[in-house]
């Protein structure tokens, strides 16, 4: 049986028009497809439909998986036979609205709805890099469920940007036998330079995985301007593969045989001692 798996990250623009938004992101996956045919794999950004902006979330709301955005990914899963990791769109349930990423297997059926747990609520200071304001939380409702999809032979963990923040998260994925962490994501550029390798690089450290994102292109035109950088880290922490600014695609065969290396060599999971911790943590 196969340890390997062909991923596509798609690094794409984001506009006002869903339709043409999700229509693009169709297309490019079938163009991938067609010119990889190994390709198993697909990971669309975060908001990948719509502008990601706090005061255009209840617009472009849909239900999952009844929705526009939703039937476009179940067909194309289905069309080229692959496995699809939606990105992100936001998803109205009842008077509530989440940020939600959709998985689907290569029979078009949905496998995976996360909703963001760790909504993004952030001020940082002009004089830090531009600074930032963003509240998701004044609008969207968070998830509180972890999401565990099994991908081929793979078990991976899906986050959405702001949730690759919080080691418990990568740390509960790691303790359920994820082999992978897959976090669409719309980082922001005044902390990315700072934060967004460092954090992928941290998890990756700490568990022992591929951890993958995988950000719209960057459009400095926008009111939110996304960092891009998507990014494959691998369980050395390595940055294996890495995009630019600008709308690019990345196609990569991921071996999962080096998870399994780096855990025989470095077995730090099993030299835990959480009868120490837990004397000071009830939560471990
Ligand atoms: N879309 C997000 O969750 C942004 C998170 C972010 O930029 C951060 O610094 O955290």
């Amino acid at each position: 049986m196969s340890n390997k798996l062909t991923l596509a990250m798609l690094q794409l623009p984001v506009g006002r028009d869903v339709s043409a938004n999700v229509l693009r992101a169709v297309r490019s996956v079938k163009k991938l497809k067609a010119d990889n045919p190994k390709l198993q794999l697909a990971i669309l950004p975060e908001s990948f439909n719509a502008p990601y902006s706090q005061e255009d979330f209840p617009k472009f709301a849909e239900p999952v998986p009844e929705g526009p955005t939703c039937q476009a990914l179940s067909k194309l899963a289905r069309e080229l036979k692959i496995y699809i990791i939606g990105g992100s769109i936001v998803e109205r349930e009842g008077d509530k609205l989440y940020n939600t990423c959709t998985v689907w297997a290569a029979d078009g059926s949905l496998i995976g709805r996360h909703r963001k747990i760790h909504l993004f609520t952030m001020s940082i200071d002009p004089e830090n890099a531009g600074g930032v304001e963003f509240d998701e939380a004044a609008v969207l409702t968070a998830g509180s469920e972890v999401t565990v999809v099994q991908i081929g032979q793979q078990k991976v963990g899906i986050g959405i940007c702001h949730d690759k923040r919080f080691d418990e998260l990568a740390r509960i994925y790691r303790t359920m036998g994820c082999s992978m962490l897959v976090y669409p994501s719309a980082f922001c550029i005044c902390q990315g330079p700072m934060h967004w390798e460092l954090l992928q690089r941290a998890r990756a450290t700490d568990n022992q995985l591929f951890v993958v994102t995988c950000s719209p292109a960057r459009d400095n035109m926008s009111g939110y301007v996304a960092y891009g950088h998507s990014m494959i880290v691998n369980p050395w922490a390595q940055v294996q593969r890495e995009a630019g600014e600008g709308c690019e695609f990345i196609v990569e065969e991921i071996d999962f045989n080096m998870v399994e290396e780096v855990r025989r060599q470095i077995p730090i999971y099993k030299q835990r001692r959480t009868d120490v911790y837990s004397k000071v943590r009830s939560d471990l």
